[in-house]
Formats: structure tokens, sequence, C-alpha cells
């Protein structure tokens, strides 16, 4: 096998610089184009006969000059390749990508590398730019991202009713009542249970409960503050944490809630059905060691409030 040298090197090499699958152009101290492989000629819709010999902003006026002239100085002074990654800048060039069915992306995405060529002296002479199409990369973390953000969003919300659910209730309740006890804010939480709902599933049927408890969600949710957070705390029970409420408060909101639940008419095919909810309330106290405690303290106020009778708020 013979060595590759001179002309047949120089053949091999231009071949390479054509064909290959990302763009190359080469530019001189004042800018000017000396080189442009078919890759950017295909994707700008400029042979390299039409850009060669021209200032490359004169060529495309369209490019970022200051920052684009910024990079190539620093690349000349400090004789280091240089590179830009489409997270920082989506795009040198601005070409058309070639996936407009799996995105809604204007413009190809590009990392660019800019590598100093030197001269003889050690000086940069030309600063060859290479281009890479990231668009296939770009759409999958977008996709990615979009798929993280629908798993996040389920983990903390209960699927038939959209309220958040019990494990996010507690991380919330968790982080608010560290806040009361720093801050020495009142904190309320309401635990509520529709009552005899079993016979609701078993006179109706499931599916009319699964009705009726999303009824109930939108109801306790139409009456939330900004700040307030109500989940599914169980099968048919539901929890509230008011921040910045005491138990007067709290209760006040309880009670609006059981008559606006008792006021309700719920259709489910042909058939009206009305519910009542038992609330157990309990704000902090400076005793509690956790929010375990305020959880534990509803419901044994819930529990009374059934003992009662049902149809009740009991603090
Ligand atoms: N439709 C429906 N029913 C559910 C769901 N989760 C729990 N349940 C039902 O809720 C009912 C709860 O019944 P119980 O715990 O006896 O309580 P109750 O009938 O409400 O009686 P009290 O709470 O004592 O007033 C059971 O029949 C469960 O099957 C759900 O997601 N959908």
């Amino acid at each position: 096998m013979s060595d590759l040298s001179g002309n047949a090197l120089l053949k091999v090499l231009e071949t390479i610089l054509q064909e290959l699958n990302v763009g190359i152009l080469l530019v001189d101290r004042d800018r000017k184009v000396l080189r442009w492989n078919q890759f950017m000629a295909v994707h700008s819709g400029r042979p390299e006969a039409e850009v060669k010999g021209k200032d490359l902003f004169d060529a495309f006026p369209e490019l970022p000059q200051a920052w684009l002239d910024k990079k190539l100085r620093s690349v000349h002074i400090l004789k280091n390749p240089a590179f830009t990654s489409w997270q920082q800048r989506p795009y040198l060039f601005r070409f058309r990508h070639n996936r407009p069915l799996t995105s809604d992306m204007d413009h190809m995405r590009q990392d660019c590398t800019f590598i100093p060529i030197k001269d003889d002296n050690d000086e940069v002479e030309y600063v060859c730019i290479v281009v890479n199409d990231v668009t296939e990369n770009c759409i999958f973390q977008g996709q990615l991202q979009q798929a993280l953000k629908q798993v996040q969003a389920m983990s903390v919300t209960d699927a038939l009713t959209g309220l958040y659910n019990r494990r996010h209730l507690e991380t919330v309740l968790g982080q608010e009542f560290k806040r009361a006890r720093r801050h020495k804010r009142p904190l309320s939480v309401l635990l509520f249970d529709i009552d005899f709902f079993k016979k609701v599933n078993d006179t109706y049927g499931h599916r009319a409960g699964d009705t009726v408890l999303q009824s109930v969600a939108r109801l306790c949710q139409e009456m939330l503050r900004e700040h307030d957070v109500c989940a599914r705390y169980g099968g048919e029970e539901f929890c509230l944490v008011l921040p910045d409420t005491d138990l007067e408060g709290a209760c006040v909101v309880a009670e609006r809630l059981r008559k606006s639940v008792k006021q309700e008419r719920i259709e489910v095919d042909g058939n009206e059905i009305s519910v009542t909810i038992t609330i157990g309330v309990c704000d902090y106290d400076d005793t509690m060691p956790h929010h375990e405690a305020m959880l534990d303290s509803a419901d044994e106020a819930l529990y009374e409030g059934k003992e009662q009778g049902r149809d009740r708020v009991i603090s």
C-alpha cells in the first residue's frame, strides 16, 4: 500500500470536504470566504462559486455580525478552537431544516466549531467554521422535556379528579408546616369525607360515584384562594391546606364548602344525586412535632363529626 501524498491526498481531502454531512467554510482574516462545501451550498441554496471570494457578511447580511466578528477575532487572537452550542445560539446560518412534520421549529439548529488554521509563523491565517446540524437532538430534547413535564404533572395529580394527590399534599403540608413554625404564621387543614358514599355507588353505580367525586372536587377547587391546596386524600376523602389561615377562618371556609356541596345537584344518567360532607378542621399549634400531627388532629375531628351524625364541620 502506498502512502497518500501530494495531489492524491488533496483529492481525497477534497472529496471528504465536499461529501461530509456537515457544513465547512473557510474564511481569511478579512472574513473573505475561501471554501464553501456542498453541505453549505445545498442548505443555503448558494453554490460555492457564488459565495467564494466574497465578504461573509456581504454574502449573508442576516448573520449575527457583531457576535460573529467578535468570535472570529477571538480565535485569531487566542489561536484556540472555539465552540458554540445551539443551546446558547440556536443557529449561525439561517437554514431550513428537513424535518417539517416532526417539529414546529423554524430553522436548522446548529453547533459550530471555529478552528484556527495557522501559517508558518504560528499566526492564524484562516478560520475554518464547521456547522453541525443538530436539529434532531434539539427535537428529541424538546420531546423529552415535554414527556418529563407530563410525568412530573402526573406524579402529583389524581387522575380522576385532577386535584393534587396525597403524596403532593403531604409535601406541601410539610413545607407549610415548617413555614408556619419559622414565621409564626397561622396554618389550617381541612379533612373531609363524603357521607354514605358507599350508598351512592351501590345505588347509582361506580361510574356515577366517580362523577360525584369529580363534582365535589370542582366545588372544592372553586372555593380556593391562590395559595390554598386541595387534594384527593383517599377514595372519597379530600384534604385542604390553608396557609395563613387561622382556625376561625378555616371553619368559615369549611362551612361554605359544606353548604355548597349540599346544595349541588349532580346529574348522572338522568338521576339527580346530592351528597353531604363531614369536615374535620384543625390549625397549627407549636406543640405539634410534625405536619402529620395536623392530619391526625383533622382526622380525629372528622371522625367525631361522623359520630355526631355527619353533614357538619368539627374543629
Ligand atoms: N366510585 C368510586 N368510589 C370509590 C372510589 N374510591 C373509593 N370509593 C368508594 O367509597 C366508599 C367508601 O365507603 P365507606 O368507607 O364505607 O364510607 P361511606 O359510605 O362514605 O360512609 P361514611 O364515610 O361513614 O359516611 C366505598 O364504597 C369505596 O368503594 C372511587 O374512586 N370511585
